[in-house]
């Protein structure tokens, strides 16, 4: 399968409904996927580290790499700038690794336009009201922003049609398990595509 090209998965749904959560527990386990790290302006959290969270850029070195094209895709978030690394993705991709990105819907929505084969998961919360426990007892933000965060995640629930997967994320074990089976029946679906295919070449030159 190494001649293959990766497949992108991207992990997407309101700030706070538990996606960085979702995310960690799929990466503590053996897997093969890879995990593309994001830009940020915003400010390091107690315990992230540059690197292994986020690569933290100021405004200035962010809208450099917007203008150098070097951002898969972009956006504004409660007064930040988050963003993809194009070259991470799509090498590794190339070398026929599949990609992991947890980012929030715009974002998603602008992948969708350059990678439309991609798989997109949509992490939905049990409620509105259990969404706004989980931001408020992350205790990261301020009132102001938790009442912003949950204006956009109304606005963001709104744009689930536009994904491949809805994952409701009641219990962490149990999202974590639903998402590793569709990466597994993604990577069926594409093997069985692909010796259809094979078939069809084979019958075409006999
Ligand atoms: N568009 C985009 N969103 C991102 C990226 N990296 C992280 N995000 C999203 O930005 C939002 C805010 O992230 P963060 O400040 O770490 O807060 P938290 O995820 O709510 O803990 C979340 O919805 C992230 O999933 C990225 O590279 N691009
Ligand atoms: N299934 C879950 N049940 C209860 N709490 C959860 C669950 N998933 C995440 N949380 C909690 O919700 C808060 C927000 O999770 P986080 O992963 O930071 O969200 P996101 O990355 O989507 O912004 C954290 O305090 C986290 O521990």
């Amino acid at each position: 399968m190494n001649d293959e090209k990766g497949i992108l998965f991207i992990l997407s749904g309101p700030s706070g409904v538990g996606k960085g959560t979702v995310r960690k527990k799929i990466f503590e386990q053996a897997t093969d996927l890879k995990y593309s790290i994001s830009m940020t302006t915003r400010s390091k959290r107690p315990g992230e580290i540059d690197g292994v969270d986020y690569f933290y850029k100021t405004r200035e070195e962010f809208e450099k790499l917007i203008e150098q094209n070097k951002l898969l895709e972009y956006a504004q978030y409660v007064n930040n700038y988050y963003g993809t690394p194009r070259d991470y993705v799509e090498d590794t991709l190339e070398a026929g690794h599949d990609v992991f990105l947890e980012i929030e819907v715009q974002g998603a929505m602008q992948v969708k336009e350059s990678f439309p084969e991609g798989v997109f998961i949509f992490l939905f919360p049990p409620s509105l009201e259990e969404l706004k426990n989980r931001i408020t007892s992350r205790g990261t933000e301020s009132n102001e922003l938790v009442l912003n965060r949950l204006k956009e995640a109304r606005k963001e629930i709104e744009m689930m049609d536009s994904y491949d997967y809805v994952v409701v994320n009641d219990h962490v074990d149990l999202a974590v398990a639903k998402i590793q089976s569709i990466i597994q029946s993604e990577h069926c679906k594409r093997e069985r595509i692909e010796k259809q295919y094979k078939k069809i070449l084979e019958d075409e030159l006999t």
